[in-house]
């Protein structure tokens, strides 16, 4: 039999902590592709936070018409600024570290909310080869979750049979920055229907390179 060699990850993380300006808890590693679920990664009013700093911003492009009307994802959206404020600039500051990618490479914060019926059908995060954007291409995501949902809204990964439920402060980080090509393609993922309450997301994409 041959014994195939692991490949390289971007997260090197080992044991069952990560040390940020915070203490985060790793608690369910799939190893290939690196599917990692994280605990503590913002506190209670962290969540609160960037809910209150974002539903006016979601308010505020409904009056300015870009009203999201997309089949793929029903939800509602925005992006923050880079360091935009205090409390994104320590986030970024944080996520950079679990993600084990310099700041620079970061896309600016964005924040899903779904109410019930939204859903985002399953994708990949990275961009065609084909498209011009993706020489600069994606290669990981931390997707956070900034409240508890009564029912439905668990992050799905059809293809490893993986369901990932939101919880207040807890994160799910994977990547897509393989050699092996059925790797990155294993990480295609939905966000489910929710059925009871709200789910709101921030999520945080790392380019390969740098983009600020
Ligand atoms: O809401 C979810 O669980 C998935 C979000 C997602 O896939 C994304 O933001 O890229
Ligand atoms: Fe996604």
């Amino acid at each position: 039999m041959i014994m195939e060699k692991k490949e390289q990850t971007i997260f090197a993380h080992a044991g069952s902590k990560i040390n940020t300006d915070r203490e985060i808890d790793i608690i369910t590693r799939v190893e290939e592709p690196l599917i990692v679920v994280l605990d503590n990664v913002l506190s209670n009013e962290e969540c609160d936070e960037l809910i209150r700093l974002s539903i006016n911003k979601m308010q505020r492009s409904k009056i300015g018409s870009t009203h999201d009307v997309n089949e793929l994802r029903t939800s509602s959206s925005m992006f923050f600024e880079e360091s935009e404020n205090e409390l994104i600039a320590k986030v970024e500051k944080r996520v950079s570290s679990i993600m084990n990618i310099p700041i620079e490479h970061a896309e600016g914060l964005q924040i899903l909310r779904y109410t019930p019926g939204q859903e985002y059908k399953a994708h990949y995060d990275y961009f065609s080869s084909s498209s011009t954007i993706a020489k600069n291409n994606r290669i990981s995501t931390l997707i956070m979750y900034l409240n508890d949902v009564e029912q439905g809204g668990e992050t799905l990964f059809p293809k490893l049979n993986l369901s990932v439920t939101p919880k207040k402060g807890m994160a799910v980080y994977f990547e897509y920055f393989y050699n092996d090509t059925d790797l990155n393609e294993l990480t295609l993922h939905a966000g489910a229907p929710v059925i009871t309450g709200e789910k709101w997301v921030a999520t945080q994409w790392m380019r390969k390179q740098k983009i600020r």
